[in-house]
C-alpha cells in the first residue's frame, strides 16, 4: 500500500541520517571464535556463545540425534502436546545449577521476560527496573500494566529512595535488573538489591542472560552473592549454554503459577526438542569442566589489562565512542584486520554512548586478545 510504504521509507530514510540504520548481514559461523562474511574470515569478538558449546561435538550430536528421535519441531504449546519430557529433565538440571526449588523452560530469554514479569505484576502493582536493563524487561515491564520506576544504573541509594516513595501506595512491588549488564559487562550488587528488597517486601528478579556459565563455575552472577535472596532466576539457553530457549528459576509455587498463567507459554509453541537436548549437554560439560567457564572472563582481564581499562568483571567490554559515526568507523577498521567486533548503537545503548561491544569467549587465543587490544588502542590513539 502506498501509504504504508511512503511511512517505512520515511522511517528508514531518518535512521539513515542519523547512522542508526541497521543491516542484515548474513554470517556464517565456524566455530565459536571464526565466522565468514563477505567471503571473509575473521576472528569474532560479537558472538555470546562465551564457551564455544554450540559447535561443541557433543552438543551437536545431542541436537542431531533429538531431531532424528524426536522430530524438528514442537508442534503446539508446552500445554496441549509440546511439553516433550527432555523439557523436564532440563528444568530440573537447570534448578539444580540455581540452587532453586524449580525452573520454567520458555521458547528464548525475551519470551521468559515477558511472560513473567506480567504474571507476576499488574496495574495495582509497581515495578522498579535499572536504567540500563535489558529491553525485553522493559518490554515485560510495560505489558504488564504496572507502574513502571526506572532508578539509576546499578545505584542501591537512588533505589532506596524511589522505594520509599513508591512502595507503600502499591500492592506489590518487583525490582527487576541484569545480574551481567548486556552492553557493559559489569554486575548488578544483588547482596544490597536483595537487602533492601527484603526491608521493602520487594521481589528482586535477575536476568542472568550473561552471567550463566561463564561466572561462579558456572552457575552465574547471583552465586557470586551467596546470601542474597533473589526468588526469580531468569536466564537463557542462548549464550554460553550454546542453544535456544530461556528460562526461570524460582520456588514451585511460582513455577507452577507460570505454567499455567504466563501467555508467552501457554500460547506459544514449546521449545523444540533439538534445542531442549542441546542445552542438556551443555550442562553436562558446564559441570565437568569448570575450568572452561573460567575462560571467557580471563580473556576479558587480558584484554582490560593490555589496554589499561576498569578490569572486566564479565566477558563483555565495553569500548565507548560516543557517536554511531566513531563506532561504525571503529568497528569497519577492525574487519579490514581480520576482526569482527560490531558496532552498538542507539536505541540499543544511551544516545552518545556508542561502542564497540567486545565479547570474549574460551576458543580465544590469547594471542589474537592481545592483537586485538593493539588494534582497539591504535584506534583510540588516532581519534584521541
Ligand atoms: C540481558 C538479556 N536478557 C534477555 C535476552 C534475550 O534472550 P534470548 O536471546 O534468549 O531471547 C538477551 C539477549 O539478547 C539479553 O542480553
Amino acid at each position: 500500500m502506498q501509504s504504508l510504504d511512503a511511512f517505512a521509507g520515511e522511517k528508514l530514510a531518518a535512521l539513515e541520517a542519523k547512522s542508526l540504520r541497521r543491516w542484515l548481514k548474513p554470517t556464517r559461523r565456524h566455530d565459536g571464535a571464526v565466522v565468514e562474511r563477505d567471503g571473509r574470515r575473521l576472528i569474532s569478538f560479537s558472538c555470546n556463545d562465551y564457551l564455544g558449546l554450540s559447535h561443541h561435538p557433543e552438543v551437536r550430536a545431542s541436537a542431531a540425534e533429538a531431531a532424528l528421535n524426536y522430530g524438528a519441531g514442537a508442534a503446539a504449546s508446552r500445554l496441549v502436546t509440546g511439553d516433550h519430557p527432555l523439557l523436564g529433565d532440563l528444568e530440573k538440571r537447570l534448578a539444580r545449577l540455581k540452587g532453586t526449588e524449580a525452573a520454567c523452560v520458555f521458547g528464548s530469554g525475551y519470551l521468559a521476560n515477558t511472560g513473567v514479569i506480567p504474571t507476576l505484576v499488574g496495574s495495582e502493582d509497581v515495578i522498579f527496573v535499572d536504567a540500563l536493563a535489558h529491553a525485553c524487561i522493559w518490554a515485560g515491564a510495560q505489558l504488564s500494566g504496572a507502574k513502571i520506576v526506572k532508578f539509576a544504573h546499578n545505584d542501591v541509594g537512588d533505589l532506596a529512595r524511589l522505594l520509599e516513595a513508591e512502595r507503600p501506595l502499591a500492592r506489590h512491588a518487583l525490582v527487576a535488573t541484569d545480574g551481567v549488564f548486556s552492553m557493559d559487562g559489569d554486575i548488578a550488587p544483588l547482596d544490597q538489591l536483595s537487602a533492601l528488597c527484603a526491608r521493602h517486601d520487594a521481589w528482586l528478579m535477575s536476568d542472568d542472560a550473561h552471567g550463566v556459565g561463564v561466572l561462579a563455575e558456572g552457575r552465574g552472577s547471583a552465586a557470586l552473592f551467596p546470601g542474597a535472596e533473589i526468588p526469580l532466576q531468569m536466564g537463557t539457553l542462548s549464550k554460553a549454554l550454546g542453544s535456544y530457549g530461556g528460562y526461570l528459576c524460582g520456588s514451585q509455587a511460582v513455577v507452577d503459577l507460570l505454567k499455567t498463567r504466563a501467555r508467552t507459554l501457554v500460547y506459544a509453541t514449546g521449545l523444540p526438542p533439538a534445542s531442549t537436548a542441546a542445552a542438556l549437554a551443555s550442562l553436562d560439560i558446564i559441570e565437568r569442566q569448570p575450568e572452561r567457564t573460567a575462560l571467557p572472563l580471563a580473556k576479558a582481564r587480558l584484554f582490560t589489562r593490555r589496554l589499561g581499562l576498569p578490569e572486566a568483571e564479565s566477558p563483555i567490554v565495553p569500548v565507548v565512542l560516543g557517536s554511531a559515526d566513531a563506532a561504525l568507523s571503529a568497528s569497519e577498521a577492525l574487519e579490514n584486520q581480520g576482526f569482527l567486533v560490531v558496532a552498538i548503537r542507539p536505541p540499543t545503548v544511551p544516545d552518545g554512548t556508542a561502542r564497540l561491544r567486545v565479547a570474549f569467549n574460551a576458543l580465544h587465543e590469547d594471542v589474537d586478545v592481545m592483537r586485538l587490544a593493539d588494534a582497539v588502542a591504535a584506534l583510540r590513539g588516532a581519534s584521541a
